[in-house]
């Protein structure tokens, strides 16, 4: 695990996070901060005015004057009842614009990784759940712990200078009583900001067990194999981990508070026996005797708040640490300073000594990789399993560099390349496929968002992928919902959001759909373009592939070695290095392991099924 963020010297942290919430609403926070002030010197005056009209009333004053003591009094209760109201719908509304702000400088930060390593690293994706939930809640609660802390010192401030007229050793006793306050709650806050980075882990495997528990794609075979109470038991040990670890700190914070408020309790005893000594020897008025117990009282709750607020401000401090890590990560590829324009392809897209693992601590999964594809030419790549095909298409579409060698596109390495300009050139269907919980056209038109508004073109892409007829059947043809997550309830046919599911080969003809409607892009990739679609379909499929690929540009991967055979070239890879290349009849004659796979499989089809393959 990577280790935990180190900031900025704190208060420029301080600043940058208030800063968001100011650029955020500036009106809403002006409000927020001149109300917080106000509601901070309510009680000073409170007790002011209430120990001016006692001694008043004990010394006979004027009634004119007890009328005007007493008005201030009013409209200070007034200010009390009003603020705290306006403040609640203040900071909502705060909440609502620095989130949306927030969330939106974190998504745009996520988007701008062109790479997938950083989605594969789990330290990373610690620090994006973090920064998530920092995102939404840290500014505002940075805001309103910093407002707090104003308010706590006017009232502290406030109180503490009218107890110095009276006595000052008194006034400096409480203030330093706040001191150890001060610092359990540093340290305390600095240890829950830590726990919530260690237990990370922990809560991500939490989250894993309660999505494969609640998930519809799970759900087959979590009832079929009984791994219901398995995985239950494993995510309650989880969250027993995360429980525990939790309470440490809770604990912690409990022995520290009380034993401080206990000091504070006794502290509050003492300062009232004096007054009351002091009163009774004629050394200070009863009037006095009122704003000293206000006081001492306003005080002790301003410190603990105070202590409070610095914690909640320094908590979301470190926890805005990882926003901040985030959104200033630089993406996981390099880019050129002035990168080219793509050209369309002219000659080929060359392959040269490619050698490429994951990490350092991963295996070689290519090894010193020769490869062309020219232009116009189908190349089929084909391969064991693990042997390392789609690596190499993540490759082409530069989701990761080579570790060593290049890969050139017209002879430019495509490091050099604008990366959007390349990946707009290629068409893909990956052996993974999306299916996206949106409407039929909508799971096409993401092909090309360019071309959402040509109904056309869906259609016949739609068409070629052999979906047509299908989504002409569904309830509201292209415009249905293919989701089960936004279903409203069984029957409503019509809702809008009433989803229909697809089958698995469907889907796959959907997902081919998205690539055909951008089919015209200079290289076509198709990753196992059939592997879930029914003998028919598989050959209806890949009939329509070769008509429309001839003359263009495709790499075309296939178990199914009956699909590839027309292609120009067949590549065999085999655990990372090509072991074979030539065309079908070639690479049969040849009788090495294409023949071998190509004979096997052939083989299946004609003789009588061995019992061993099962
Ligand atoms: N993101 C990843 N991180 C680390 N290793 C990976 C990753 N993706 C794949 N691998 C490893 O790389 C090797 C090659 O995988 P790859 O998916 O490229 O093989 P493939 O030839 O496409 O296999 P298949 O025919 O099963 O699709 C495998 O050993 C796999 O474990």
């Amino acid at each position: 695990m990577t280790a935990r963020p180190k900031g900025r010297p704190f208060p420029v942290r301080l600043i940058s996070v208030i800063a968001l919430s100011a650029r955020a609403a500036p009106l809403h926070f002006a409000a927020y901060v001149v109300l917080a002030v106000v509601a901070g010197a309510g009680p000073v005056a409170v007790a002011w005015l209430t120990k001016l009209i006692i001694d008043g009333l004990v010394q006979g004053q004027r009634t004119g004057t007890l009328v005007g003591y007493t008005f201030g009094l009013g409209l200070a209760g007034l200010s009390a009842a009003v603020i705290p109201h306006l403040t609640r719908y203040l900071r909502a509304e705060l909440d609502r614009q620095v989130g949306l702000v927030a969330q939106d400088r974190l998504l745009t930060a996520v988007n701008g990784f062109t790479g997938l390593a950083r989605f594969e690293d789990p330290a990373f994706l610690d620090r994006l759940r973090l920064a998530q939930q920092s995102a939404a809640t840290s500014p505002n609660q940075t805001v309103e712990g910093l407002l707090a802390l104003v308010q706590a010192v006017i009232t502290i401030v406030g109180f503490l200078g009218a107890m110095l007229v009276i006595s000052p050793w008194i006034t400096c006793l409480v203030m330093f009583s706040g001191i150890p306050m001060l610092v359990s709650e540093i340290v305390i806050s600095r240890r829950r900001a830590a726990m919530f980075w260690e237990i990370g882990p922990v809560e991500r495997r939490e989250l894993f067990y309660a999505q494969l528990l609640t998930s519809v794609e799970a759900a087959k075979e979590v009832r079929i194999f009984g791994l219901g109470s398995y995985f239950r038991d494993r995510l309650l040990g989880e969250r027993r981990k995360a429980n525990a670890a939790k309470k440490r700190v809770d604990r912690r914070e409990l022995l520290s508070q009380s034993s401080l408020g206990l000091m504070g309790a006794v502290l509050s005893a003492a300062v009232l026996l004096w007054s009351i000594l002091a009163a009774k020897a004629g050394t200070v008025t009863v009037g006095d005797i009122t704003l000293f117990v206000a006081a001492i009282n306003g005080v002790q709750a301003a410190l603990l708040e105070s202590a409070g607020a610095i914690a909640r401000c320094h908590e979301s401090i470190l926890m805005f640490d990882h926003f901040r890590t985030v959104v200033k990560a630089e993406s996981d590829l390099s880019a050129p300073s002035r990168p080219r324009a793509v050209t369309p392809l002219e000659n080929e897209i060359e392959l040269r000594n490619v050698w490429f693992r994951y990490s350092a601590d991963h295996p070689w999964v290519l090894k010193g990789v020769n490869l062309r594809i020219a232009k116009g030419e189908t190349l089929a790549l084909v391969g064991l399993n693990g042997a390392g095909k789609s690596t190499l298409v993540s490759l082409i579409c530069r989701f990761y560099d080579p570790t060593r060698g290049s890969i050139r596109w017209d002879g430019v390495d495509i490091r050099d390349l604008d990366i959007a300009g390349l990946r707009e050139r290629i068409g893909i269907v990956f052996q993974d496929y999306m299916t996206y919980d949106l409407t039929a056209a909508e799971n096409i038109e993401l092909g090309d968002l360019a071309k959402r508004d040509e109904r056309a073109l869906v259609h016949a892409a739609a068409q070629r992928a052999g979906i047509h007829e299908k989504i002409a059947t569904l309830p509201r043809g292209y415009e249905t919902l293919l989701s089960r997550v936004f279903y409203s309830f069984e029957g409503d046919t019509d809702d809008p959001e009433t989803g229909v599911p697809l089958s698995g080969g469907q889907w796959q003809r959907l997902a081919l759909a998205r690539a055909f409607l951008r089919d015209k892009r200079d290289l076509m990739i198709l990753d196992e373009p059939a592997a879930g679609l029914d003998a028919e379909a598989e050959h209806e499929i890949h009939s329509s592939l070769k008509r429309h690929r001839s003359g263009r540009t495709s790499l075309l991967i296939s178990h199914r070695l009956g699909a590839v055979r027309s292609a120009d070239t067949i590549v065999v890879l085999s655990d990372g290095v090509i072991v074979e290349v030539g065309d079908h009849e070639t690479l049969l004659s040849a009788q090495g392991e294409y023949a071998r796979l190509f004979n096997l499989q052939a083989s299946g089809y004609t003789s009588v099924p061995s019992t061993e393959v099962f």
